[in-house]
């Protein structure tokens, strides 16, 4: 048994914690960074990147199969299951590969492969045996896929985001429940690729969007390609080698899927870490109650960053929180508090769907824009969806958005950049817009913030669209 000690523990080698080492060794301290597995990160492993792996697969069958309208013709579109797993496994394999090679650039002694178990504070049991003393501890052990009681016991045909990447052939059918996240983007992504898919989500509501007019527009869009059973209770057993799986509430009925993949919210991952040793005061969900600027538990030598922390689980989030534990975990006690960039998510649907800032209320001004009818999603085939824009009612500053068209990817940086720095919409409008671009779209919707508040309408700038805009 040995006893290590270091300036800064590190218990988990995901997104955060490898941020936070960093942060921390170039803030001068000693490090330690701790992972059961060294698996390579969650996101290159079995989230963001295998995920879009299998979207863009099912992308490019849906876009060979949609090309009439242009007058092409493309004949017996097949998709060759097997190869396509092929593909998202081997593409995903060297992403890991990838991380795993920087685990060797950490300096010698550093990183350590064994689960940790606080026994202290900033004191620590190793599975080897071994024992840890530090002098603060930044907690970055991610989240865990959880199975709800009624669909437990099913073996290897229940799926989660850590084995649906494995299967090696596409089922022909599947039941995702959970319209969260990741079930939207399997769910469309699997329908695209052949698969026959049903949605189950025992809320009314998909993706976190937050107005009933994206909800609609979402149940229309994605309901058009997957079977959607919204407000349903399931429950599912095995039978001769498939799921049967039965719903109630809203709707009710059973059928029998090859396979079921569960996407009910992935709740952080604390099992065996023995965080009642750590003395840190727990909310309800018994996550430690911690600051989101500082990531301080607490007034504790303890920080939290990343998926464990249950406030922002995604990929950017995580290495900018990792980032800050590591380096006030260096710091401790004088520890900084920068400000966090707005809220921003984006679900890799088709179109796209991305909720940033923050909503609406009573004191804000809405500016809406279909994009039914807009020009760049006329000319490529994709006519759908809308935006919905935020500014404070007082002076047009932007405050949030939800976009569900196409690029919305891609615009979302533009608004996400405008309410980071304080930007009317008046100021927004100044940046040449491209014409025909779906950026364009947005143009009706910052025009009606101008109109609705004291933010006007840029001197100098074209107030009328080009035709076809
Ligand atoms: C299917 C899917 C798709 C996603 N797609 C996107 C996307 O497109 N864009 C986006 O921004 N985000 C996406 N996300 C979210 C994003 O991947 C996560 O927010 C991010 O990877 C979390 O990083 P983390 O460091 O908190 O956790 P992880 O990378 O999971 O790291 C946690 C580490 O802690 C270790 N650990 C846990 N307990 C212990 C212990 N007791 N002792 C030692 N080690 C321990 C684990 O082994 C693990 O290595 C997706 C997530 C999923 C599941
Ligand atoms: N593009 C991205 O950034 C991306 C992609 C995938 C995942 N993620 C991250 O991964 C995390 C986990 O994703 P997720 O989709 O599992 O979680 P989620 O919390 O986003 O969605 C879970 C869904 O499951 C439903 N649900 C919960 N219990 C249920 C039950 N018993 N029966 C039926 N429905 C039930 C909920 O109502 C909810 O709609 C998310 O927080 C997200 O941030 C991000």
């Amino acid at each position: 048994m040995t006893c290590h000690t270091a300036d800064v523990t590190i218990i988990g080698a995901g997104s955060a914690g490898l941020a936070a080492e960093r942060s921390a060794r170039d803030a001068g301290a000693r490090t330690l960074l701790i992972d059961e597995a060294f698996r390579g990160t969650l996101c290159a492993s079995t989230g963001c990147m295998p995920s879009k792996l299998l979207i863009a697969a099912a992308n490019a069958a849906y876009q060979a199969r949609n090309t009439d309208v242009f007058g092409i013709i493309v004949k017996d579109v097949e998709v060759d299951g097997k190869a396509v797993m092929t593909r998202v496994r081997h593409e995903r394999d060297k992403f890991v590969a990838a991380v795993q090679a920087s685990f060797d650039d950490l300096p010698a002694g550093t990183a350590m492969k064994a689960r940790a178990r606080f026994t202290g504070p900033t004191q620590f049991a190793l599975d080897n045996g071994d024992t840890v003393n530090s002098r603060s501890v930044v907690i970055a052990t991610g989240a865990y896929a959880f199975i709800p009681e009624p669909l437990r016991g099913l073996g290897s045909l229940g799926l989660t985001n850590e084995s649906i990447f494995e299967i090696r052939d596409l089922p022909l059918s599947l039941a995702v429940i959970g319209g969260g996240a990741i079930g939207l983007e399997m769910a469309q992504a699997m329908a695209r690729l052949g698969v026959e898919v049903e949605l189950f989500d025992h809320a009314r509501t998909l993706g976190g969007a937050r107005h009933p007019d994206v909800q609609e527009a979402l149940a229309k869009i994605i309901g058009g390609e997957v079977a959607l059973h919204l407000g349903a209770d399931v429950t599912a057993s095995k039978e001769n080698g498939q799921v049967r799986l039965s719903w109630s509430g809203a709707s009710h009925g059973e059928r029998l899927f090859e396979r079921i993949l569960i996407a009910t919210g992935r709740p952080p991952a604390f099992d065996g870490l023995g965080l009642d040793a750590a003395g840190l005061e727990l909310n309800d969900h018994g996550v430690p109650i911690f600051d989101i600027n500082t990531m301080q538990c607490g007034d504790a030598p303890v920080f939290i960053a990343g998926d464990a922390n249950a406030h922002a689980a995604v990929l950017h989030e995580a290495g900018n929180e990792g980032s800050v534990a590591g380096r006030n975990a260096a710091l401790y006690p004088e520890i900084e508090a920068p400000t966090r960039t707005p809220p921003f998510t984006l679900t890799f649907t088709d179109p796209p769907l991305a909720i940033l800032g923050d909503a609406a209320d009573k004191d804000t001004i809405t500016g809406c824009a279909s994009y039914a009818d807009q020009g760049r999603a006329k000319i490529k085939a994709r006519a759908k969806g809308l935006v919905r824009i935020y500014a404070a009612a007082s002076d047009g500053r932007l405050i949030g958005a939800e976009l569900y068209c196409p690029g919305a990817d891609h615009m979302a940086h533009l608004l996400a950049h405008a309410i980071q720095r304080g930007e009317t919409a008046s100021e927004l409008l100044e940046i040449p817009f491209y014409h025909p671009t779906f950026e364009e779209g947005l143009k009706p919707a910052l025009r009606h913030i101008c109109a609705s508040t004291s933010a006007r309408l840029p001197a100098g700038r074209a107030s009328q669209d080009a035709p076809g805009a």
